[in-house]
């Protein structure tokens, strides 16, 4: 009852679907029948606006028309946060720091700044970490490995090297929890909303798994913090020459004067935490398959990767050359993106967009990727899995930045845009790539009782992605 007495109002554009008991049939049909409703949506309303019910109100789907429209919004008047928060609530897991998230600027700046740096030491972290979860055996043979359990231990890995360093990101205690944590914050975020307003505080701190697992967390970074304080007090200006250079130390630099609390910072580093792990694994666990799916394409990719480090090394220049496995992920991504929608935003007061599309209060508004990223006017035959499209344009003069994997743009919407557009996208890009040329390079892949050219069926959930989670990828070292 008071969720129909607080939906919003409709929208003044073509509704998708049927309106029938007050949407709720429709918006629980969308649950299995996401990407297809918006694919027909894109069609049959020329790429123009349409809305669907959905559960907490009207849904308003735009295409890439619209893409300055949202990326130029303010947060007061189409907020993502918002939008997040009616997802999976986090404002009553990772707490308070959500609501000013000051630290994303060290993911923006400082921690892009250093990804030349830092690269010796991602790869580092990505090779060991394959060698070490793999566990291959000596005499060649192939073994069975879930994907994206292998997948996560890498990225967080990786990330963690780049986060909090050596040697917390090989700690076993520590990156359980970290690894944890994306699914630990969703799932108690759904739990959480499924309460009224006045007892989501009470179930977010009581029931929800979420404080545990920051306490967990806790127990390693607020020393951490604290003792680098004490060192920067009693050090004074030479701690600037010996400092780490770390996420943790450049959230702490950025902590603005009375902000100097440890378990503060911990739950921003929490934050980047959730934004990245969960994403950069489920991405590239789809790249993963379609490398196993279709062995075709795998010399062409190793001969570039060879190339590359035989010219520059493992550096970020060598990275910089592999335009063709910058190309292959982005057609991973495109046409398997982990979620069908991207840039939600929630009305917080009647917004007319430039088109005339009305957003009133409360409603959400979104980009159809699905649609955008399945146009063939965009992509020629969008269906087939092309991995040399955004190299060829390149090859053929278009811009590479424009075509490159981390660059945002309005037919490439899987990083969203804007003021809130990724701010990690370029250590993710790297992080993909990295692991995509450590992979050609050193082993053979392919899927376990799958004929090549076969690639196992994604699971749509709503507007989720996932990979099939049974399926075994065989690796074995190298044999060509
Ligand atoms: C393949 C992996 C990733 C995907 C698909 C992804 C995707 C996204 C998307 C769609 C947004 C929201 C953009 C919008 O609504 O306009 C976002 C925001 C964000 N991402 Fe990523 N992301 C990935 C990896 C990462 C990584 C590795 C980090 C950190 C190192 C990161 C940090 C962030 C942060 C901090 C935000 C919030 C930005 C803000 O609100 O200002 N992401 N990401």
């Amino acid at each position: 009852l008071w969720g129909l007495l607080t939906r919003s109002r409709k929208s003044n554009v073509p509704v998708m679907g049927t309106n029938f008991l007050f949407g709720y049939v429709m918006a629980f049909k969308m649950f299995t029948q996401y990407r297809e409703t918006l694919l027909e949506g894109y069609r049959k309303f020329n790429k123009h606006a349409f809305q669907i019910p959905g559960l907490k109100g009207w849904e308003v789907f735009v295409s890439r028309e619209l893409y300055d429209d949202l990326r130029k919004s303010r947060d007061d008047t189409l907020s993502m946060m918002e939008e997040v928060n009616d997802l999976v609530a986090l404002e009553y897991t990772i707490g308070p720091v959500t609501i000013n998230p000051w630290h994303n600027a060290a993911v923006r700046k400082q921690l892009t700044q250093n990804l030349g740096n830092k690269f010796p030491e991602v790869y580092d972290e990505i090779s060991t970490a394959f060698e070490d979860e793999l566990q291959l055996p000596a005499n060649g043979d192939w073994k069975p490995v879930h994907a994206h359990d292998l997948i996560i231990h890498i990225v967080c890995r990786a990330s963690q090297r780049m986060f909090v360093g050596l040697p917390l990101c090989r700690d076993p205690e520590y990156t359980r929890i970290s690894r944890d944590f994306s699914g630990t914050v969703i799932t108690g975020g759904f739990l959480i909303n499924l309460f009224p307003t006045f007892l989501k505080p009470l179930v977010g701190r009581y029931i929800s798994a979420a404080p545990k697992a920051i306490r967990g967390v806790e127990k390693y970074l607020v020393p951490m913090i604290e003792e680098r304080w004490a060192q920067e007090r009693e050090l004074g200006d030479a701690w600037n020459e010996k400092k780490p250079a770390d996420l943790m130390q450049w959230i702490m630099d950025l902590a603005p004067e009375g902000e100097h609390d440890a378990k503060d910072i911990t739950a921003r580093i929490l934050g980047v935490n959730f934004a990245s792990t969960h994403t950069t694994t489920l991405s590239f666990t789809h790249v993963l398959y379609w490398l196993a799916a279709r062995p075709e394409f795998l010399p062409v990719l190793r001969e570039e990767v060879e190339a590359a480090v035989a010219e520059h090394g493992w550096t970020k220049a060598g990275l910089n050359a592999m335009l063709r496995v910058d190309s292959y992920i982005k057609e991973c991504l495109r046409v398997s993106s982990i979620g069908a929608t991207a840039m939600g935003r929630k009305a917080m007061r009647d917004v007319t967009l430039s088109d005339g599309t009305f957003v009133p209060k409360g409603a959400k508004v979104m980009l159809n990727l699905y649609g955008v990223h399945h146009d063939p006017e965009l992509f020629p035959r969008p269906d087939e899995f092309d991995p040399w499209r955004y190299s060829r344009r390149v090859e053929a003069g278009e811009s590479e930045a424009g075509n490159a994997l981390a660059t945002a743009s309005s037919d490439f919407l899987f990083w969203g845009g804007g003021t809130h557009v990724c701010a990690g996208r370029y250590f993710a890009a790297q992080e993909m790539k990295t692991m995509l040329a450590v992979i050609v390079t050193e082993y053979d892949v392919k899927f376990e009782g799958l004929e090549p050219g076969v690639r196992p069926k994604d699971t749509w959930f709503a507007f989720s992605c996932v990979p099939d989670m049974k399926v075994r990828v065989l690796f074995r070292r190298r044999q060509t």
